[in-house]
């Protein structure tokens, strides 16, 4: 609801933080925190307030608080304010999920035992079933591996956790298994809840609203089971939901006896932006934000631009120049001062270069949101590793070079150094082996991705994807494509992506990398989450978008909703209408001083028609594009 003011809002909502965490007292909330509302402030607020009252007791019993944050960089704003406080563990989901069951080395096995059988029971009946052709020969190497991994687990002695990469080492678990092990431990084993409860009476996690759904359901259940010691805090906002595999409603569906208290001032945006994003967002809910008391007005824009415009980077300068002069702010002359937003990517990789290796591996379902943040673990090998030492090469930076070598090659853990005669003769073999593998850009050549992943696997240099190594260790002979190309499921279509994506130019990978790492002037819209630019071009472009998870021709009402959509709407269930408003309201609650949103469509005059209907736009702010 609108707060008449907006200090009360505040302190209202800090103090019902605070005292829901009061030791002998505790209560669960969602604390509902719209677009720049200021939740790390209130989050440290609470925390240094129960350090004050409850920090020494809290520590003789040997107790703490844990906070959970979407990313790393969310995590080291929180420790360092907290001064690195050992009162508050402060971690990413998957470290925090680490952190509880690392010690249960004995049920970790017996997890990863039953799940290797489940994946080898699956693999000999599609076997079995199967008919001749890739498809068979693919996934007889699968289970050659599954078979191989569940021989070898009586031999590893620790099983360990690497939160910054794939499958590193064979003792190693994926950031999946560490989250889905630790919901399984959370979920089924009393010994388990007791732990956590008395470790860390108090979890709060912040992006609530994208938080796997499956821990968020069993720490509810936790949560509801031992309502007197545990209680969680949510920190969220249901219209901030970027990601698919956040809970649906949350925050809608809260338990009867759980507070909810609420920010509704935006601390970031100007009054002109607020006014937009609450009128995107009136359709969904009443949670409306107003202004700071000294909050300026600002500028929000919509620029209009017929598809049949084929220079799109012409036409986004024109608009930056235009904006310019509305804005009376010469930084919109500046590509560095501007942040592009492109909420489909394909534009930014046909622009950028890397169309065929996005085009290629976008095609799975589970690949798409890695894909769009860079955290798709088969592709990190590559970005995370591979590149950074390729340009380290290139830069002359030797030091650069070894470090990565030391902390993520097999060829140089503890374990292959320990067993080596003579560490010095061992450093110069890897040394060797690099060069093999920067051989591959000698005198300008330019490898296929296929050709370095050749070169890792025959050198051992780095561990290679499973997925990978399932096309590389294909006998030549197993050439035999099969025609029917029916049998699939989640690994084939996976197989496929990467048989395209291994045959482009290693070249598209360093493009695609430096532009999930935002270092190509355009961001991606899931990697602004949570950030803040002065000038924000938001770009919407369906033409150049594949897949069906957003539309804005649809939200617009430019295009019909699909039959799904509207199936969907019966059921009421998700439709693209409510992702893509969703984004929108993300993306433009970016702007803490200008907006102007490039909308790309077939149809420019209902567009315009409609954005003033909606009352997003008065006809003044829209401006057309030829
Ligand atoms: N009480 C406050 N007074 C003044 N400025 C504030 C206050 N709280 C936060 N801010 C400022 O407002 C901006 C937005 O805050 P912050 O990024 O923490 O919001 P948020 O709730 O995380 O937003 P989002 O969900 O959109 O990412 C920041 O620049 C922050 O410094």
């Amino acid at each position: 609801m609108m707060s008449a003011n907006t200090t009360t809002d505040i302190e209202s909502a800090d103090d019902i933080i605070f005292n829901s965490i009061q030791p002998q007292a505790l209560k669960s909330f969602f604390l509902f925190a719209g677009a720049g509302s200021g939740k790390t402030r209130s989050l440290v607020n609470a925390l240094k307030r129960f350090r004050e009252a409850f920090g020494i007791d809290y520590r003789l019993q040997h107790r703490r608080i844990a906070v959970i944050t979407y990313t790393k960089a969310a995590s080291n704003v929180v420790k360092e304010r907290m001064e690195f406080d050992p009162l508050v563990f402060v971690s990413t989901i998957h470290s925090f999920c680490w952190e509880l069951i690392q010690h249960f080395q004995h049920d970790i096995r017996k997890w990863r035992i039953a799940e290797l059988q489940v994946e080898i029971d699956t693999l000999e009946a599609q076997i079995v079933n199967g008919r001749a052709g890739r498809t068979l020969e693919d996934r007889k190497i699968k289970l050659e591996k599954a078979k191989q991994r569940l021989e070898q687990l009586p031999n590893i002695k620790k099983i360990v956790y690497n939160p910054n990469g794939d499958n590193r080492t064979r003792d190693s678990l994926s950031h999946s298994h560490v989250i889905k092990i630790a919901t399984d431990f959370i979920r089924d084993q009393p010994l388990m809840q007791q732990i956590l409860i008395n470790k860390f009476p108090i979890i709060i996690i912040d992006e609530a609203q994208d938080t796997r759904k499956e821990l968020i359901e069993v720490l509810f259940a936790l949560q509801s089971k031992y309502k007197e010691s545990f209680a969680l805090g949510l920190f969220g906002d249901t219209m901030q939901r970027i990601y698919l595999d956040g809970k649906e409603n949350l925050g809608n569906t809260l338990p009867e006896d759980w507070l909810k208290p609420e920010k509704t001032t935006n601390y970031r945006c100007p009054v002109r932006i607020i006014t937009l994003i609450n009128q995107i967002r009136s359709k969904v809910d009443t949670h409306q934000q107003c202004p700071a008391e000294n909050a300026t007005t600002g500028f929000a824009r919509l620029f209009i631009v017929d598809n049949a415009n084929k220079d799109k980077t012409k036409a986004e300068a024109e608009i930056s120049s235009m904006m310019k002069d509305l804005a009376g702010d010469e930084g919109w002359q500046d590509d560095k001062l501007i942040k592009k937003l492109i909420l489909e990517h394909h534009m930014a990789a046909s622009r950028l270069g890397f169309k065929e290796l996005y085009e290629a591996l976008n095609g799975p379902e589970s690949y798409r949101t890695g894909l769009l943040d860079g955290t798709l673990p088969s592709i990190q090998v590559f970005t995370k590793l591979v590149a950074p030492l390729v340009l380290a090469h290139q830069h002359n930076d030797a030091y650069e070079v070894m470090r990565l070598l030391k902390k993520h090659s097999p060829l140089m853990d503890r374990t292959a150094m320990m067993a080596s005669e003579n560490q010095i003769d061992s450093i110069g073999i890897v040394h060797d082996k690099v060069k093999n593998l920067l051989s591959l850009w000698q005198e300008g050549s330019e490898p296929s991705v296929k050709q370095v992943a050749e070169v890792l696997k025959a050198e051992g240099l780095f561990l290679i994807p499973d997925v990978i190594n399932v096309i590389l260790s294909r006998k030549e002979s197993g050439e035999d494509e099969d025609a029917s190309g029916t049998e699939t499921n989640t690994g084939d279509d996976e197989i496929t992506a990467w048989e395209t994506a291994l045959q482009r130019p290693f070249a598209e990978i360093i493009h695609y990398k430096l532009y999930v790492e935002e270092s190509s002037g355009f961001g991606t819209h899931q990697g602004v989450k949570g950030l803040e630019f002065p000038r924000v071009m938001v770009i919407l472009d369906d033409e150049n978008a594949r897949g069906n998870l957003f539309k804005y021709e649809r939200l617009f009402g430019v295009e019909e909703l699909s039959d799904r959509d509207l199936a969907n709407q019966k059921e009421g269930k998700e439709t693209s209408l409510d992702r893509t408003r969703r984004l929108l309201y993300v993306a433009c609650s970016r702007a803490e001083q200008s907006l102007a949103i490039v909308a790309y469509t077939s149809r420019p005059e209902v567009l315009s028609k409609n954005a003033i209907d909606f009352k997003w736009f008065e006809s003044s702010e829209i401006h057309l594009i030829n």
